[in-house]
């Protein structure tokens, strides 16, 4: 098995730090890759990841790491261009892998339509919920999107990448209760999320069930990572303010989540 990842262990020592992104490479104001400066411990001493001029002579946008719980969110990660890039890639997965209502095992309806890209697609239906190697039509699984995998490789690992991204689209009215992202193998890997469209209220918990929670909106190109101690935290979206974003043409949010799952 690949090593964990270096950002796990450490999230919280990137809280505050101010983060500008290139087209998919992701750096921190001082030079460096954000898995550079993991491996190194400081950074990028020889200047070879760092890009040239200061971010804002390039014309990058800034973010600040922020953590709710461990959690790590990089507001607006994602440029409007990027975004829309990625929601016709999305586009294209879904044509292989159409959206889809999970059921559970009880027979209930989940609220949010998913697909996946990747090895390996959740799906739930009356026989429980798992990981598959195919769409329950059959269809082999999209790949996952290079605007993704880059993502994953700078925030993540460029050792292994995710073995699912999984993507769900909230309509008006959809939520997902509070849950622990917990079907996967080794808990080593964080789950890297994106946000697309209009903003949802994320609700992250505690690593057991009850207790006090706190919340976020999370916004259109918002990216973050479940990792370290926050890995096993219960969260879910209350709900969505639908139409708050022009992104998607006929409303709601996508998320995807990238997962590795063996
Ligand atoms: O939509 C989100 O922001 C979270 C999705 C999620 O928790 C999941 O798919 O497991
Ligand atoms: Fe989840």
């Amino acid at each position: 098995m690949a090593s964990c990842p270096d950002l796990v262990g450490v999230p919280d020592t990137l809280d505050g730090q101010r983060w500008s992104r290139t087209l998919l490479g992701v750096y921190r104001e001082g030079g460096g890759t954000l898995q550079a400066l993991q491996k190194e411990g400081i950074g990028d001493s020889d200047g070879i990841l760092q890009p040239s001029g200061t971010a804002e002579a390039r014309g990058d946008a800034m973010t600040t790491v922020v953590s709710l719980r461990g959690v790590q969110i990089y507001p607006g990660l994602l440029s409007p261009q990027m975004q829309a890039n990625l929601v016709e890639d999305l586009r294209a997965c879904a044509r292989q892998a159409p959206f889809f209502t999970p059921v559970t095992a009880s027979g209930k309806a989940m609220s949010v339509r998913l697909t996946s890209a990747g090895q390996m697609g959740w799906v739930s239906d009356r026989r429980g919920y798992r990981y598959e190697r195919r769409h329950p039509s059959g269809a082999e699984w999209p790949a996952i999107p290079d605007i993704v995998l880059g993502l994953w490789r700078d925030l993540v690992s460029g050792e292994r990448d995710p073995d699912c991204c999984l993507i769900n689209y909230y309509g008006e009215g959809t939520k997902m209760g509070l849950h622990q992202d917990r079907d996967e193998a080794d808990f080593q890997w964080p789950v890297l999320s994106i946000s697309l469209g209009d903003e949802g209220l994320f609700r992250v918990g505690n690593t057991t069930r009850g207790g006090k929670t706190e919340s976020v909106w999370l916004r259109s190109g918002d990216v973050l990572l479940m990792g370290g101690d926050a890995r096993l935290v219960y969260h879910g979206v209350d709900r969505i303010r639908f139409g708050s974003s022009r992104l998607l043409p006929q409303g709601g949010r996508i998320n995807l989540t990238c997962r590795v799952v063996t």
